[in-house]
């Protein structure tokens, strides 16, 4: 497998305080300066034209908040239920691969800043740490991280099982299925730079065969299909929830094969290049589903306003891939936790200004549609 070409050297002296974060474009700013240029195009890019990747931003600007007054409240609370559980706020820390290209300590780190706001971090099958590293990492804490897995289904359904119970065993709450990958996505970026694999001395852990030891290749496997989610819906008892619906008609399917959550994303646009922005997407899935199962989202989000938007619209909460690998190649774990810090404080502002104390008080009356820009 050819390996990645040596890039400029990111400057990992020990970090001077990186002070407050007021702004979460900062930490792309901070991020480019230290990562290996092809691991930030890898990070940073998407399929095609990058035309989805491009809407999953811009697409915000085409709706408007329609606040309410004097509704009073005090406090805001973010609390919001989800799979059983109480999250402290309706933001989850969407699956992104190979932490470890963006900082030494990786998934680890990202895992301590979950925890320190106690919601969810989704690993990534494709996590440069073991998923059992990452679950012992958080383990001492009383607000830990809830760790979800997300799962790209293999054809060795032996195999798939194995990794089904190594994330049983470590103590992860859900399995995340992700279904837009039939293939992988065509991304020039990666195909310029010659990214193909990862660097000698890392690898895709949770790939490692509990026999052999051998690390296998995550495939995309294209004859993924419902009988497939059934198949997993009888082999493990975690909530499946299933990561990349944009149809309303597989929304439907998914609360018949019952699952119990969907994820509407185009995977940050680094799949089918030309489907719509998730926030385009989501009205039409949370119709289709109509309450029956909970409808998250990810892409795209980068401000409380965008996270109330997408609340409102119907999702009962949101995912954040890119700015999290951001945070934590700019500034490590404390960077991960400022920026949650940041989401929530933004959200917390952006729910009192236009009158809603709760997540539930965010209505669809409360957004207005196709302004144009
Ligand atoms: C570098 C990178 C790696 C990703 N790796 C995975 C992955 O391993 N599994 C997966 O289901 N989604 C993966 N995704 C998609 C994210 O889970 C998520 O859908 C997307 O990043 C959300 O959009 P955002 O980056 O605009 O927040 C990845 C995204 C990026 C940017
Ligand atoms: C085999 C790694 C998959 C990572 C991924 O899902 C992505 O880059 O979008």
């Amino acid at each position: 497998m050819p390996s990645v070409p040596a890039q400029v050297t990111p400057s990992r002296t020990a970090m001077a305080d990186p002070g407050p974060l007021h702004r979460l474009d900062d930490l792309e700013a901070e991020a480019r300066l230290r990562l290996d240029p092809v691991h930030r195009d890898f990070f940073a890019g998407g399929a095609g034209d990058e035309r989805t990747l491009r809407a999953n931003e811009t697409a915000f600007d085409a709706y408007r908040i329609l606040p309410r007054v004097l509704r009073g409240g005090g406090e805001r609370d973010l609390r919001t239920e989800l799979l059983g559980e109480t999250l402290p706020m309706p933001v989850l820390v969407s699956p992104t691969a190979f932490h470890r290209l963006a900082h030494p300590e990786g998934e680890v780190a990202t895992a301590r800043a979950v925890g320190a706001v106690g919601t969810v971090l989704v690993v990534s099958m494709a996590s440069t740490t073991p998923i059992e590293a990452v679950a012992e990492a958080i383990e001492p804490s009383d607000r830990s991280a809830r760790l979800w897995f997300q799962l790209y289904p293999q054809p060795d359904l032996g195999f798939t099982a194995s990794v089904v119970s190594r994330a049983e065993a470590a103590g992860c709450r859900a399995l995340v299925v992700t279904v837009d990958s039939p293939v992988f996505g065509r991304r020039d970026r990666d195909l310029r730079n010659g990214f193909l694999d990862l660097p000698p001395g890392y690898c895709c852990e949770n790939m490692r065969d509990p026999e052999t030891g051998r690390v296998r290749d995550i495939v995309m496997d294209a004859t993924l299909d419902w009988a497939r989610i059934e198949w997993l819906r009888a082999t493990t008892r975690l909530p499946i929830v299933l990561k990349g619906i944009l149809h309303p008609a597989d929304a439907r399917l998914a609360v018949a094969h019952g699952v119990d959550a969907v994820l509407v994303s185009n995977h940050g646009g680094r799949q089918l290049d030309g489907v719509p922005a998730s926030i385009d997407a989501l009205p039409a899935v949370v119709a289709a589903v109509g309450g029956r199962i909970p409808v998250l989202l990810d892409g795209g989000i980068r401000r409380g306003t965008d996270i109330l938007t997408a609340l409102a619209l119907g999702a009962v909460a949101v995912g954040v891939g890119r700015p999290v690998l951001w945070a934590l190649a700019a500034r490590g774990e404390r960077g991960v936790s400022q920026l949650l810090d940041l989401l929530r404080a933004e959200l917390a502002r952006a729910m009192t200004l236009a009158g809603a104390v709760r997540p539930a008080d965010l209505t669809r009356e409360m957004i207005l549609d196709r302004v144009p820009g």
